[in-house]
């Protein structure tokens, strides 16, 4: 292989910045040609943070990396940089790393040419010598092919050569924009970790329509459709308490299951499932005594034995085992809730396939519970987004 492996490890220079609001966007709004493509969209960045634009395709991710970067402006609202108007700010004059759908590498230069690009046009005579070349081996971790043409790299590595080249000035702000796309969830997944050390210090807003991304990322997730902003917060913390059913479908497989809230009492909702049982969720605003909801559980959240449920504890529930399927590193159980009544519900249940189902087998009876705090009341319908 004619490649060099940098096996060279520094840690970043630059010493922890206090937390202070990198940028933001103020209510902006984006009119479209036939919808609004942003709906008084409001996001803030701290110094060092990580935000997930998590949205399906359409849902403006794009179009607020664009008013950040300013090669677009807002129809009204403000976007701020360092906690100053941007409007004023030409795009080339803002401190922030841009990394697009198409980004091209010099065909004619290696991988460690291609990375030191930026270094070499923007870097002024503040950095010396030593701190570019620190710089660069940081940067060529990353990628760890040194001296590779653009035209022998593999997807993965053309993904990690542009990121690390985006990474090499250390700007304070980094916006990628689905840098992974095309690439699977295992490549998707080992690229974000790698990058994290070299995110330190920096400001990071990444676009992507996979919740996987966003989990890996870690942070906060900011969750977009259709131009608006339908629910923001700590990535776990969105991902175990969605407020909607787009929200709760959008960051990962869920469990939906309609009923009607019967009581609220202390937090926890009483909601009798159309399957005829009764199950206990966290309230919500939508946890209205005698309206119909639907009740959110993960997959992976859901306890399952082959017991009966009173063996299990108080508020197991017996279920069937409708199915087992192993899908790679996953094995995922169909379950049905109330089999013996007229309108049974579906449940999956998901655990890593290497942790052992006790030898449950299709057809079996068990036992299904859950921490309430994890299961939650939905609205049967989220709201249209006008
Ligand atoms: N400045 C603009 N003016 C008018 N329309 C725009 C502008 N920017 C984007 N759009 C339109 O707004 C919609 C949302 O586009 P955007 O690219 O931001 O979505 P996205 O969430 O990034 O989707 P994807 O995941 O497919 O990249 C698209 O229909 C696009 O054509």
């Amino acid at each position: 292989m004619a490649s060099h492996p940098v096996t060279a490890l520094r840690m970043p220079s630059r010493p922890p910045p206090a937390t202070r609001q990198v940028a933001a966007l103020r209510e902006v709004s984006l009119a479209g040609r036939r919808q609004p493509v942003l709906r008084r969209l409001g996001l803030e960045i701290a110094t060092g943070e990580r935000l997930a634009l998590l949205g399906p395709a359409g849902a403006g991710k794009t179009a607020a990396l664009m008013l950040l970067s300013g090669f677009t402006r807002p129809d009204t609202g403000s976007v701020l940089l360092g906690g100053r108007e941007a409007a004023d700010i030409p795009p080339a004059a803002r401190e922030l790393a841009l990394v697009g759908h198409d980004e091209v590498l010099l065909p004619h230069l290696g991988v460690a040419g291609n990375i030191a690009l930026p270094l070499e046009l923007r870097s002024g005579p503040s950095v010396g010598h030593a701190d570019r070349v620190g710089r660069l081996m940081d940067a060529l971790r990353l990628v760890g092919l040194a001296d590779r043409r653009p035209c022998d790299l593999s997807a993965e590595q053309r993904a990690r050569t542009v990121l690390a080249r985006a990474l090499v000035t250390q700007p304070g702000l980094v916006l990628l924009d689905d840098p992974c796309a095309g690439l699977d969830p295992s490549a998707r997944a080992a690229v974000l970790a790698d990058l994290a050390p070299l995110l330190q210090g920096m400001a990071v807003v990444l676009a992507t329509r996979d919740p996987g991304d966003a989990l890996h990322l870690g942070g906060r997730v900011a969750v977009l459709e259709a131009g608006a902003l339908l629910q923001a917060g700590p990535v776990q913390e969105v991902y175990d308490q969605p407020d909607s059913l787009r929200v709760a479908r959008l960051l990962g497989a869920a469990n939906l299951l309609p009923g009607r809230v019967e009581a609220v009492e202390d937090d926890i909702a009483i909601v009798r499932l159309g399957c005829g049982l009764t199950v206990e969720a966290a309230a919500t605003p939508a946890a209205v005594p005698g309206r119909d909801c639907q009740v959110f559980i993960r997959p992976e959240r859901v306890a399952v034995a082959a017991v009966t449920p009173a063996d299990m504890g108080e508020g197991a529930l017996p279920a069937l085992v409708a199915g087992i399927a192993w899908r790679g590193d996953q094995v995922r159980l169909s379950l049905r809730l109330g089999a013996e009544g007229p309108r049974p519900a579906e449940l999956i249940v998901t655990r890593p396939a290497v942790v052992p189902l006790a030898g449950l087998t299709a057809g079996q009876q068990v036992a299904v519970a859950w921490q309430a705090e994890y299961a939650r009341v939905l609205a049967r319908e989220d709201p249209v987004i006008e």
